[in-house]
C-alpha cells in the first residue's frame, strides 16, 4: 500500500491528483497504442485484446419482428426474458431475475449451467400472464420430424469467448470473478445445451451473444443503425461493426471469402495487460496484485464498477494511515472500510450526487455539498459517531473518488475515439486536433452497465476527452445513447439472425424489412405453451 505523508511539502491531494490525471498527451499515446492492438487482434487469434469475430454479420434497422427466449450470464445477476419485437423499433419483455451465489461462480461449471437450465426451466413454468407478449414470431427448431419444436434461445454469455459460429463459442477465461471449473477451452453453448438436455428441457440454444453485441444490435433496432456498443457495468468491453477484409485472421474461412461487415465483440477489458502505456498507481498495483487474475484485463482495472470502489477505497485508507499525521477521519478506520471489495462503486455515485445536490439533495453552498457527503460517508462506512467525519474530510474523500471516476472515463474515451480512427469515421489529431474524415453521417454509440448509466456526468467526462482525440466535428456527430436491454432485446435479435442463417438467407445482403411471421391461433399458441418442458 502507498505511503502518504501528510508533513510532504506537496499537499497530499495534489500528489494524488498528480497519480491520477491523465494528460492529453498520455489519452493520445493511449488511443495509438489501442489502435495498434486492434490490429494485431484482428490479425492473428490468441491476443489479449482477443477482437473476436461474432459472425454477426448486419445491424438492425427497426422493422424485424419475432419473439425470442434470452437468458443473459452478466457480472451479477442471472436473467430470463421473453421478448418480443413489434417492428417498429419498439420491443415488449418478460422477465425474470435469479441470483448467481458465490459457491455457483467458483464450484464445477456443470453445476453451474444446470442452474442456468434450471433457471429458464423455472421460467417457463410460470404460465405466461395475460399481457405477455403474443408468441407468434417464435420460429420453432425440430430436431427431427416427430419432436414438438424446440423453444430457440439466445445465450447472452458476458465474458471471453472466441466464437467459432454464431451457436458456438469457447470460453478464454474467465473475469468479473467468476472462476468455475473445467468451463475455460469448452464451447459454452454445448454446456448450455448439455444442461437442457440432462433435464429434458425442450430449449434450442440457437446463438451465443456477448452483451457488447446485444447493446450494439438493440440501440440499432432502438434508433435505425448503430456502430458501436459499449458496456460499462461490472466490466468494461465494446463491439463494433469492422470490414470483413479487415479481420485477415478468418484467413479462408467462407465467411471471409463473402466479404460485407461482421461485428467484432473487442474484448476491451484486456488491452495493455503489459502495462506498457497506462499510467497505474500504487493503488491500482495492489488492487490487481490481489485480484482473481493478476495481470489480466488491465484496461478493465482502470474503468469499470467491479474496480472503482475498490481503487477509492485503498486511496482512502491510505489516507487514514498517513504519516506522521492521519489525513482522514482522525486515523479511525470501520470494519466495512477495512473489507475488500466492501466500496460499492454505487457510494462514489451517491458521494457525487450528494456533492453536485442531483436528484433529492438541495442547497448549493460548499458547506451543503460538504455536509450532504459527509452524511453519505457516516451512513456508508457506518461509523460509530458523528465526530468521527469532518466536513473537511467529506470534501477529501469526495475529490479522491473524482480523480478515480475522471481517469475512467478519460481511458474509457479512448476506446471510443480508437474505434471512431480505426472504422475511418475519425483521424487522431496531434494535439487535441482531430480532423474529420466524413462529413454529416450521424455516428451511433449504443452504451450500456450501471457506471455509465448512474454515474453523475459519466457520459460528458468520456465526451469531452473524445473530442481531445478526434476533434469537435466528429464529436458532435457521435450519439451515444443508453442500448435498451442490449441482452435482452440484443440477444433477440441475434436469435433472429441465427434463424434467419438456417434458413439460408444471405446476412451479408442484410436482413431488413423482416416479412412478419404467420398468424398462430390460440390453440397452436397453448399446444406450443405445453411443449415447453418434456418430462421423459
Ligand atoms: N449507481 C451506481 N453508480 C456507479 N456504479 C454502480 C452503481 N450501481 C452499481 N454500480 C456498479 O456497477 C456494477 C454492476 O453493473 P451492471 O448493473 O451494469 O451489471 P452487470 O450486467 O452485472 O455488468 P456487466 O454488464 O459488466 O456484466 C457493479 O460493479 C456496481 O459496483
Amino acid at each position: 500500500m502507498a505511503a502518504i505523508f501528510s508533513d510532504s511539502p506537496t499537499h497530499p491531494l495534489d500528489a494524488l491528483k498528480d497519480h491520477f490525471t491523465l494528460h492529453d498527451h498520455q489519452l493520445h499515446a493511449i488511443t495509438k497504442t489501442f489502435l495498434s492492438e486492434v490490429s494485431d487482434g484482428l490479425s492473428k487469434y490468441g491476443h489479449p485484446m482477443a477482437m473476436i469475430p461474432t459472425y454477426v454479420k448486419g445491424v438492425p434497422n427497426g422493422s424485424e419482428t419475432g419473439t425470442f427466449l434470452a437468458l443473459d450470464l452478466g457480472g451479477t445477476n442471472l436473467r430470463v426474458c421473453e421478448v418480443t419485437l413489434h417492428g417498429d423499433k419498439t420491443f415488449s419483455i418478460r422477465q425474470q431475475k435469479y441470483k448467481v451465489s458465490e459457491a455457483l461462480k467458483t464450484g464445477e461449471a456443470t453445476t453451474l449451467f444446470d442452474y442456468l437450465a434450471d433457471s429458464v426451466d423455472a421460467f417457463l413454468t410460470v404460465s405466461p400472464k395475460a399481457e405477455s407478449p403474443k408468441i407468434d414470431g417464435f420460429r420453432h427448431t425440430s430436431f427431427n420430424d416427430s419432436d414438438p419444436p424446440a423453444v430457440p434461445l439466445a445465450l447472452t454469455f458476458s465474458f471471453p469467448v472466441e466464437q467459432t459460429a454464431l451457436d458456438s463459442g469457447f470460453l478464454l477465461t474467465w473475469t468479473k470473478g467468476f472462476s468455475a471449473k473445467n468451463a475455460v477451452g469448452k464451447d459454452v453453448v454445448k454446456l448450455l445445451q448439455d444442461a437442457f438436455d440432462r433435464k429434458h428441457i425442450h430449449v434450442k440454444c440457437v446463438a451465443l451473444v456477448n452483451d457488447t453485441v446485444g447493446a450494439l444490435l438493440s440501440r440499432a433496432y432502438n434508433t435505425g443503425g448503430c456502430m458501436l456498443g459499449a458496456i460499462f457495468g461490472t466490466g468494461t468491453n465494446g463491439a463494433y461493426v469492422e470490414s470483413v477484409s479487415n479481420i485477415t485472421k478468418l484467413g479462408k474461412h467462407p465467411t471471409a471469402a463473402a466479404g460485407g461487415m461482421m461485428i467484432v465483440n473487442t474484448e476491451w477489458g484486456g488491452f495493455n495487460n503489459s502495462r506498457s502505456v497506462l499510467p497505474t498507481t500504487p493503488w491500482d498495483n495492489k488492487l490487481d496484485r490481489e485480484s482473481i487474475n493478476p495481470r489480466f484485463q488491465a484496461f478493465e482495472k482502470f474503468i469499470s464498477g467491479m474496480y472503482l470502489g475498490e481503487i477509492a477505497r485503498n486511496v482512502v485508507l491510505s489516507f487514514i494511515d498517513a504519516a506522521p499525521k492521519p489525513l482522514l477521519f482522525t486515523g479511525r478506520s470501520t470494519p466495512i472500510l477495512n473489507k475488500q471489495w466492501a466500496f460499492d462503486t454505487a457510494v462514489l455515485s451517491e458521494v457525487e450526487e450528494a456533492w453536485t445536490g442531483l436528484g433529492r439533495f438541495s442547497g448549493s453552498s460548499e458547506k451543503d455539498q460538504r455536509q450532504r457527503v459527509r452524511g453519505v460517508l457516516l451512513q456508508r462506512f457506518e461509523f460509530e459517531s458523528d465526530d468521527l467525519v469532518s466536513l473537511e474530510d467529506a470534501a477529501t474523500v469526495r475529490q479522491i473518488c473524482t480523480l478515480v471516476v475522471d481517469r475512467a472515463a478519460r481511458m474509457s474515451a479512448c476506446a471510443v475515439a480508437a474505434i471512431l480512427v480505426q472504422t475511418g469515421r475519425a483521424r487522431l489529431g496531434g494535439e487535441g486536433k482531430g480532423e474529420l474524415v466524413d462529413s454529416g453521417e450521424r455516428i451511433g454509440v449504443g452504451v450500456d452497465g450501471s457506471l455509465v448509466e448512474f454515474y453523475p456526468n459519466f457520459q460528458k467526462k468520456m465526451r469531452d476527452s473524445i473530442r481531445v482525440l478526434v476533434g469537435s466535428e466528429v464529436e458532435s456527430r457521435v450519439e451515444i445513447g443508453m442500448a435498451k436491454d442490449g441482452s435482452g432485446a440484443g440477444a433477440a435479435l441475434c436469435a433472429l439472425i441465427a434463424q434467419k442463417m438456417s434458413e439460408g438467407a444471405s446476412l451479408s445482403a442484410g436482413y431488413h424489412n423482416d416479412p412478419p411471421p404467420p398468424t398462430r391461433s390460440r390453440t397452436d399458441d397453448a399446444a406450443y405453451l405445453s411443449s415447453f418442458r418434456l418430462k421423459p
